[in-house]
């Protein structure tokens, strides 16, 4: 198989050489976008002008197909009808237009691809013949994108959000693999749920495996099922997940943590559809659709050899990034609003609100925890509030810490927050809020740790030490 992936590897690299060529470092340059698909519809060129319009880096589309990436109706249309097409894009990009010019690309009559350019200047040639300029979708906006009912129901006004439910909700059509990334607490198996209700699967079962929770010694049975008498305590015979999915989804979350001798046996199942009980000789059929999350990095654990390449490349069919919170803070107010009402209705609370200083703080705070984070502060404010609208004096010191140094600079912020009996907070609470307030505003062990005098190597000890990091 590795012999498979690296000669697959090495086509795919000779295929990327004979259609930039010498061009990147002059395409680098320009101010137009430009991307390049080659003949199998896989991304393997975008400039940066085209990272900064479009807001990606070109790491995470590189390789990608352009029916899962590119929301973009020309170089669509370009590739499969190989044609050259103009036109605008169905949305704006901070309220620019953007016009696309889509080429298919030709060698010696071989088809090799295509490129994409994208200006958000009318082209001159264009100005007097508007009707030449193809409207590709009648809407202008992302934020018209129609998703389903269940996609509804995820609160968002974030353009990267949007674009990522788009993707989900044409995945959820078809039956390929999809793989859900984002850090912890983003929201990936709402959208896994998301794209399973609105699958033609929806009356079947949907099963979630935590592939990170379950020890490795009893995954197998876990997923596979074992006959009676398999292993000493198989007392009778168990049907596995997969048994239990037939016919509808499996749902593998935190599959980055699968201890690898496992993830050949689930590659297994990804290709042949079929496996057998531990302990048993009959080879079981199986119908499911998989969809898979990880908040981890598959490409750095690929390197390292924890994660096979060949598993990798049968998950990463359709890929969905879920951008974290800090990604889209326009959504902290909507999703607060909508976790107000699902509190209050939960615990018969009242609150109505949070203030104008909080709903800042929020905005500043960089949410390593992502919505869940903010989901279990606002139960806890809501549980402990005082008056209807949560004040800053209510949320923790270390968001409305970062408020005050950001309004009123370090000097005025208050050294010492008494808590509301004016007890003092213990030095170890002290240490936590500190370390954890210079690693928000910092970013690094290193400047965090020149910043409160100490060295790198303490700031990593004591973060992991009070859980501030993994
Ligand atoms: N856009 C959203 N709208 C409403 N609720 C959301 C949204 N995103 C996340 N949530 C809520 O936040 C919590 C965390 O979401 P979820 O469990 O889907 O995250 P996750 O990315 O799968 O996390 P993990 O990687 O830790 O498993 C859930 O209670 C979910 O309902």
């Amino acid at each position: 198989m590795a012999k498979v992936t690296s000669i697959h590897k090495k086509k795919k690299a000779e295929s990327i050489e004979a259609i930039n060529g010498d061009f990147n470092c002059v395409f680098d340059c320009i101010d137009e976008g430009v991307v390049i698909v080659n003949n199998e519809g896989e991304i393997v060129y975008a400039n940066p002008a085209y990272e900064g319009m479009f807001r990606v880096s070109r790491t995470t589309i590189i390789g990608k197909n352009i029916f899962c990436v590119l929301n973009d109706d020309a170089m669509i249309k370009a590739f499969k009808q190989k044609k050259k097409i103009k036109g605008k894009l169905n949305y704006c990009i901070n309220t620019n237009q953007i016009y696309v010019s889509a080429s298919p690309i030709y060698e010696e009559n071989h088809f090799k691809g295509a490129i994409g350019i994208y200006t958000d200047k009318l082209p001159n040639n264009e100005q007097n013949h508007l009707s030449k300029i193809v409207p590709l979708n009648q809407s202008n906006e992302i934020s018209e994108i129609k998703v389903n009912n269940y996609f509804q129901k995820i609160v968002t006004n974030s353009r990267n959000m949007k674009e990522a439910l788009f993707v989900a909700e044409r995945a959820s059509k078809v039956p390929s693999t999809v793989l859900i990334r984002g850090e912890s607490g983003t929201g990936k198996e709402l959208v896994a749920k998301a794209i399973y209700y609105s699958s033609n699967r929806k009356n079947k079962p949907f099963i979630r495996v935590n592939c990170g929770a379950i020890p490795s010694a009893l995954l197998e049975s876990e997923l596979f099922g074992h006959e009676q008498g398999a292993f000493t305590g198989a007392i009778k015979k168990k049907i596995g997940k997969f048994e239990e999915a037939n016919g509808g989804t499996l749902f593998l979350d935190e599959i980055g943590d699968m201890p690898i001798d496992m993830q050949v046996k689930i590659l297994r199942v990804l290709q042949e559809k079929e496996f057998e009980r531990v302990g048993g000789n009959e080879t079981i059929k199986c119908d499911v659709r998989f969809l898979a999350a990880t908040h981890r990095n598959l490409e750095e654990l690929v390197k390292k050899e924890e994660f096979r390449e060949d598993l990798y490349y049968r998950l990463n069919v359709i890929s969905v990034h879920i951008p974290s919170l800090r990604e889209r803070i326009e959504d902290i107010n909507d999703l607060c609003i909508y976790f107000i009402d699902k509190i209050n209705a939960k615990t018969g609370c009242g609150v109505k609100g949070i203030s104008k200083e909080v709903e800042e703080a929020f905005y500043q705070y960089n949410w390593p925890g992502n919505v869940r984070e903010l989901e279990n502060l606002m139960e806890s404010l809501i549980v402990l509030a005082e008056g209807d609208i949560i004040q800053l004096s209510e949320i923790p010191h270390y968001i409305s810490n970062i408020y005050h140094i950001n309004n009123y600079g370090i000097k005025d912020s208050p050294l010492i927050n008494t808590g509301k009996k004016g007890e003092l907070p213990t030095l170890e609470e002290y240490e936590k809020e500190i370390i954890k307030l210079a690693l928000d505003k910092y970013g690094s062990f290193n400047a965090a740790g020149k910043a409160l005098g100490v060295t790198h190597r303490t700031i990593a000890l004591k973060a992991r030490k009070y859980n501030i990091v993994d």
